[in-house]
């Protein structure tokens, strides 16, 4: 049984129809990047996998059973911003992850309880890089370790999915190499399954195993919400390939056949 599945899986806030006619199955392990035009539903679609926004229409199945509409510990999310709690230190914003877990169970954590999750959270903060920083606040670290803290905190609950959502697009390209080799490393260390929506074509390449365009296939000009996005490419990627030949070359062909990416502004 495939870890997660769809079946024309829709969207649709009230009449605007979002994403349509989504069909997938992925399996544990797989690094799944997605990239398309700007409102296209990608963020949408990362939060139907979360469980904070439900789905339409369709079915959507995390081990052969419909999806929880709540986020639960074993789905942990990173958005490219504002994930991190401004007047918690690195070790608090990590902590908050698993207290609001506990708080939900059990109400507050004591005792042997707490300092289990005290570990847990020193062994995430060490595992990012970011053991130096434990007691720093947000607005004292760099762009790159407050996102390596957002890492940190979704993994806290060690979940088996992780949902990226442009977490380095703000990133300088020399600190979003050390990221890369990072979530890299995590991702196979720990076995996880990710989905991560970029901006950057040469990123998907770099970083995935199978790589999505979400794109529409229908439009009508005097009802531009009548109709939603689908995934019109699934891309397998190999590892050792020339990420960004790779990248460029089909950058192209989305061009040729109109596909309107933020991709190709970068590529071509
Ligand atoms: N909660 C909501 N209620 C109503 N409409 C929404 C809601 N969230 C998103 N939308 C709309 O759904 C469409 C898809 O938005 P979404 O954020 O999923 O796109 P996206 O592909 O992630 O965009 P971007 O690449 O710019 O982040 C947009 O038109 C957006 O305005």
């Amino acid at each position: 049984m495939s870890l997660l599945s769809a079946k024309r899986l829709e969207k649709h806030y009230g009449h605007h129809i979002v994403l349509e006619n989504l069909n997938f199955s992925v399996e544990q392990g797989e690094f799944v990047t997605l990239v398309g035009a700007s409102g296209c539903g990608k963020t949408t679609f990362l939060k139907m996998l979360l469980g904070t926004q439900a789905i339409s229409k369709g079915t959507l199945l995390l081990d052969g059973q419909p999806i929880p509409n709540e986020p639960g510990p074993d789905r942990g999310v990173v958005f490219q911003k504002y994930s991190v709690f401004p007047h918690l230190t690195v070790l608090g914003n990590v902590m908050m992850a698993d207290e609001l877990h506990s708080a939900k169970l059990l109400g507050k954590t004591f005792g042997a309880t707490r300092r289990r999750a005290i570990e847990n959270a020193n062994a995430r903060i060490d595992e990012v890089g970011l053991g130096h920083a434990l007691h720093k606040y947000p607005h004292e670290l760099s762009g790159g370790m407050q996102q390596r803290l957002a890492i940190a905190q979704a993994l806290m609950m060690r979940p088996r999915i992780l949902l990226l959502d442009e977490p380095f697009g703000a990133l300088d390209p020399g600190i979003r190499q050390d990221m890369h080799a990072l979530i890299t490393r995590l991702w196979q260390e720990q076995q996880l399954t990710i989905f991560m929506i970029t901006h950057d074509l040469k990123e998907a390449f770099a970083l995935g195993t199978r790589l999505w365009v979400f794109d529409k296939t229908r439009h009508d000009p005097q009802a531009p919400n009548a109709y939603g996005a689908t995934i019109t490419y699934d891309l397998p990627l190999g590892q050792h390939t020339d990420e960004a030949l790779s990248a460029q070359a089909f950058s192209q062909q989305l061009a040729e056949r109109g596909v309107a990416t933020h991709t190709q502004e970068t590529l071509l």
